[in-house]
């Protein structure tokens, strides 16, 4: 018989998954599975649980917000097999579940967990912390901490961000050495964002396929200060109609980059606080963790319900 392994956060989303447990147990037996339950302890228990027994089960779930599958997801990284991992949401926010096509209902995302559509995703490193879609800084911390993984591509969500701007005073511009195999630059920014995210939305000069979850590739944004509200207008122009060319904002693709600040930076890492430092390095590790997705056909009709 299969082995899963279920990882539990019995507190994530204010115990939201404690009455569905039996219904899921169900589902994964029915797909014939042997189930090994296990309700994380606190901190970081996640972590040392998947990377301790990944090696004995055929498949793991994970149970919990962003937070959690962040754990599972660090502990496989450090585990020597990493056999494919599904996810039940059942945190406060989910935006991750959202871009693989997973419901939220627990029982019909048990039901995807336990089926066979594989997808293999990158990870990231931002020092020595694992990440699974976006590294940010600047107005976006200011802004929130939120940001809508299901808001269109790298332009959709930077634009969101940068709408959500209420006064340019609020806006600290962060003198950043930036470096990467593929561009250098000096200068001063107000955000920056290395992402790998989901394209639903589609924009006029750029493919709805522009944008791979498992290419090896970051999708860099860096953006400049603005002086006065015309010209962040026009920055969330250029950034809604996917203008490339705009002089507002460098853009590229690259695996591997380095953050060289004299001062402190905040940065957020898949929307969670992911630290002040000088200096940050993120390193994407092409497909190193495979994913059990819904169907993300609809995801465009799943942002809008
Ligand atoms: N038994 C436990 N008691 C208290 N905290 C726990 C326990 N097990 C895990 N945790 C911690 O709970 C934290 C929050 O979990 P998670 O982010 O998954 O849920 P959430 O905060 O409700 O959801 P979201 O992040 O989506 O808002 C995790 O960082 C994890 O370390």
């Amino acid at each position: 018989m299969k082995k899963l392994l279920w990882i539990v956060n019995p507190h994530a989303g204010r115990g939201a998954i404690a009455g569905k447990v039996v219904d899921c147990v169900s589902t994964f037996q029915k797909a014939g599975y042997d189930v090994t339950l296990y309700a994380t302890q606190g901190t970081k228990d996640a972590t040392r649980v998947a990377r301790e027994r990944a090696a004995e089960f055929d498949r793991i779930v994970c149970a919990g917000g962003d937070g959690t599958l962040n754990e599972v997801v660090t502990g496989l990284m450090e585990a020597q097999t990493r056999p494919p991992l599904g996810y039940i949401p059942a945190g406060t926010t989910n935006d991750f579940a959202l871009s693989l096509g997973i419901p939220k209902s627990p029982v019909e995302a048990a039901a995807v967990a336990a089926s066979d559509n594989l997808q293999a995703l990158d990870i990231g490193m931002f020092n020595e912390r694992y990440f699974n879609y976006i590294a940010a800084f600047g107005v976006f911390t200011e802004v929130s901490y939120a940001t809508p993984q299901q808001t269109k591509n790298v332009f959709g969500r930077a634009a969101y961000i940068i709408e959500g701007v209420k006064s340019l005073t609020s806006i600290r511009e962060h003198h950043m050495c930036v470096n990467s195999a593929e561009m250098t630059v000096e200068d001063d920014f107000i955000f920056g964002m290395v992402s790998n995210t989901v394209s639903v939305g589609g924009f006029k000069t750029i493919s709805t396929d522009d944008v791979a979850l498992d290419d090896g590739l970051y999708e860099v944004l860096l953006v400049y200060p603005v002086e006065n509200p015309m010209e962040l207008q026009w920055l969330a122009n250029d950034l809604l109609t996917g203008n490339v060319d705009s002089s507002r904002f460098v853009y590229f693709r690259t695996s591997q980059i380095t953050f060289d600040a004299k001062n402190d930076v905040l940065w957020t890492l898949d929307g969670e606080f992911g630290g002040a430092v000088k200096h940050a390095d993120i390193t994407n590790f092409s497909r190193a963790i495979t994913f059990i997705a819904g169907d993300t056909k609809n995801l465009e009709n799943a942002e809008e319900a």
